[in-house]
């Protein structure tokens, strides 16, 4: 199959030379240049567990860059940044062009909507994980899985076969919204927490009150969730967490927002958290620790974007 990955970062990599590795022929596209000139100068290294580094040829371009026809283009951009993304790779996406989404937050499909045809969209969610630990390196750790549905009437089986080639543990699902939610909670309670308690998963769970953290996040999900008809289900959501926190699955694993405030970017709080505090306020449902969470992140975004900036201050002078 002929597979574009839009957002080559630190996921879109990892399951790019996964698939490429399986015998597809995959395309990175991304816009930072560092990255871009790394991998196709020295190629991509993966370095999985500690283990000695593996080199990877995937050749990557950039938006502006990219030509050709693709069968799939699995979106992996933060959430904030898709729209720019599908409106950069217009010119590539094709009427027989099915694209993928695997990024975390709500409001996805929505976004993509807005660019193709219902039955061209494939949504999901994905339990691998990985870190971009500078331009061309990606550090990877355990194991991980894909649930996905196509939203309108595409057939979604071929796509499913072509990733399970590559040893993606993808299986469909016929209810893809409970499965985005169910992965929302997930990230609200792992991916803020990691950062306001400079944790991975696995030192997380050794938090002797981190579960009862975890529990009243998702309460307050669960009731944002029952307006909107979806159904959350708590005991499901920590079974996942419990699971996770084990070193052959996630426990290594430092969260993506941890990885986006170390970077000095902005995270998709407003996409999590932020969003269940939103819909709260507006239907009159309490969200106290969620909102609270929000506007933590949102301090820290500042924060560490503040001393960032001074560090290369004084790094120029
Ligand atoms: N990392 C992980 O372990 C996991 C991540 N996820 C989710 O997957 C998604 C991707 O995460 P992750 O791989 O960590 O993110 P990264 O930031 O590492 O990768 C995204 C890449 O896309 C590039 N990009 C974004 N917009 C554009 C654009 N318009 N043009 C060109 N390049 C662009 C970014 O470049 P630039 O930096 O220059 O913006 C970056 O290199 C997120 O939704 C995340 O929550 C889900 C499970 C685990
Ligand atoms: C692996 C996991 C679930 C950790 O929260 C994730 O989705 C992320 O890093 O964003």
């Amino acid at each position: 199959m002929k597979i574009a990955i839009a957002g080559f970062g630190a996921l879109g990599a990892r399951l790019g030379v996964k698939l490429q590795a399986a015998g597809h022929e995959v395309t990175g596209i991304d816009g930072w240049p560092a990255h871009i000139a790394a991998i196709n100068t020295n190629g991509l290294i993966v370095i999985h567990d500690n283990q000695a580094p593996k080199k990877y040829f995937v050749p990557v371009v950039t938006p502006q860059e990219v030509t050709g026809e693709f069968d799939l283009i699995i979106l992996l951009t933060k959430t904030p940044q898709l729209d720019r993304m599908l409106t950069d790779i217009a010119p590539v996406v094709t009427k027989n062009t099915q694209l993928l989404v695997l990024s975390n937050g709500l409001g996805n499909i929505e976004v993509i909507e807005k660019h193709v045809a219902r039955d061209q969209i494939l949504a999901g969610v994905t339990l691998w994980t990985s870190t971009l630990a500078k331009p061309g390196e990606i550090h990877t750790t355990g194991s991980g899985s894909i649930k996905l549905q196509a939203i309108g009437h595409a057939n979604a089986e071929p796509v499913v076969e072509a990733m399970n080639q590559a040893g993606l543990n993808v299986e469909l699902t016929d209810d893809v919204l409970t499965a985005i939610w169910h992965k929302a909670g997930i990230n609200s309670v792992l991916n803020p927490l990691s950062v306001l308690l400079d944790a991975n998963i696995a030192e997380f769970g050794t938090a002797g009150n981190g579960m009862d953290l975890a529990l009243t996040i998702l309460d307050e999900i669960q009731k944002v969730g029952a307006l909107q008809g979806i159904k959350v289900d708590i005991a499901a959501i920590m079974s996942d967490l419990t699971n996770l926190l084990k070193p052959e699955n996630a426990g290594n694993h430092y969260p993506s927002m941890y990885q986006d405030i170390q970077n000095g970017k902005r995270t998709e709080i407003d996409f999590l958290n932020g969003y269940f505090s939103k819909i709260g306020h507006q239907e009159d449902v309490p969200t106290p620790l969620n909102t609270m969470i929000t506007h933590l992140i949102h301090a820290k975004e500042d924060i560490e974007r503040v001393k960032i900036a001074k560090q290369q201050e004084t790094f120029e002078i």
